[in-house]
């Protein structure tokens, strides 16, 4: 199964290389860490980690990037670049489910949150689960939905609460919570679990009108917090749908996860799928747990993103590694 430093002999400077390419991206365009966090999910929840999410459609072949809960997946264009940088020192050696979990690690670490350890080894599957993506959790999942589809996966209550903590960093586009602004659960109303402030806010960031959207975004006191940075990314010929905002909204650094948990408990979760946390007795207990205690936060999503890093791994024979993320390299597709 999985190693300590499973390429120590066959290419030692792939954590090097994997690193270091990361943070050259990142510090171009930061929006890399969150994206690369996304896609280990997306990645490990179908099938396993097996870097299937990353294959391009084929004329055999369906690819999970083409269906709905994947569409708005980022990054595949650094993966390639990071990957490419391997080939050039190790070439056919590193998997890209292993330069996957790596990176996710290295963003993590990026977007203030803990380093934890990952074991290596893990093979590329020939094969992506189109069909198998629906699976994914939706933003619209109540907190019973999400519970059994974390379950199916093997994650606990808990876990589950500590998993979302991911939704401290990174964007979100209105169109996933737009809904809960307006005509909630088919009234005419938003949503009663959603401080109204907030949810005041976020229409602004999100409203159809140009104007608007370009003058909430140059107000940075439409922000509940006393935070300089504009909620929003600013660009004002974006149309409702395509416009998206800052999940941490009130500043990033090394509070990762605090201030996710401590929005949820002020009905400040952008997501319903977030706000449904605070619904259950057992996961309103983690949520506020966690809004106290970061520490605990952190080394509980240490663990929580090792066990997701682990899921259903191809190794030994099983699999193969791919040269190119986007194509399987062994076969007849
Ligand atoms: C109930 C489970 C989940 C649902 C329904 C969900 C859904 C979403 C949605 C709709 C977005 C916004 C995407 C966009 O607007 O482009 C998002 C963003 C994100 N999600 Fe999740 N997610 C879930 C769990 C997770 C988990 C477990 C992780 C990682 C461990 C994660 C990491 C992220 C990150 C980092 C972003 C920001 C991506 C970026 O900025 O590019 N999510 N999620």
């Amino acid at each position: 199964s999985l190693e300590y430093d499973y390429y120590r002999e066959s290419c030692p400077q792939s954590l090097h290389v994997i690193r270091s390419t990361l943070r050259r991206i990142y510090d171009r365009n930061s929006t890399v860490a969150p994206a690369i966090l996304r896609l280990v999910f997306h990645d490990c929840f179908v099938q396993g980690c097996d870097a299937s999410v990353l294959l391009d459609r084929t004329v055999f072949m369906g690819s999970e990037k083409d269906t709905l809960p994947n569409q708005s997946l980022k990054a595949f264009d650094h993966i390639d670049l990071i990957k490419s940088e391997l080939e050039n020192v190790c070439p056919g050696v590193v998997s890209c489910a292993d330069l996957l979990v790596v990176a996710a690690r290295e963003s993590v670490v990026l977007a203030g949150g803990p380093y934890y350890p990952v074991h290596t080894g893990r093979k590329d599957s020939d094969h992506s689960y189109p069909e198998i993506s629906y699976e994914l959790p939706s933003p619209l999942d109540d907190l019973p939905t999400t519970i059994a589809r974390f379950a199916s996966r093997g994650f606990t209550e808990k876990e589950t609460v500590t998993l979302l903590g991911a939704h401290s960093t990174g964007m979100i586009h209105c169109k996933f919570f737009e809904r809960r602004l307006y005509k909630f659960g088919g009234t005419d109303q938003p949503d009663p679990s959603m401080d109204p402030e907030f949810a005041e806010l976020l229409r602004s960031v999100c409203n159809n009108n140009q104007t608007q959207a370009h003058s909430s975004s140059a107000a940075p006191s439409a922000s509940p917090s006393a935070s300089p940075s504009s909620p929003t990314t600013g660009s004002s010929s974006k149309t409702g749908e395509e416009r998206s905002m800052k999940m941490d909204y009130e500043g990033r650094g090394s509070s990762f996860g605090i201030l996710y948990y401590q929005g949820l408990l002020q009905g400040k979760g952008i997501m319903f799928v977030d706000q449904q946390l605070t619904a259950g007795e057992e996961t309103a207990n983690w949520v506020r747990q966690y809004a106290s205690d970061v520490s605990m936060f952190h080394r509980d999503f240490a663990q929580v993103m090792m066990k997701l890093s682990s899921i259903q791994v191809l190794t030994g024979q099983n699999g193969e590694v791919r040269t190119n993320c986007r194509e399987v390299t062994s076969s007849l597709w």
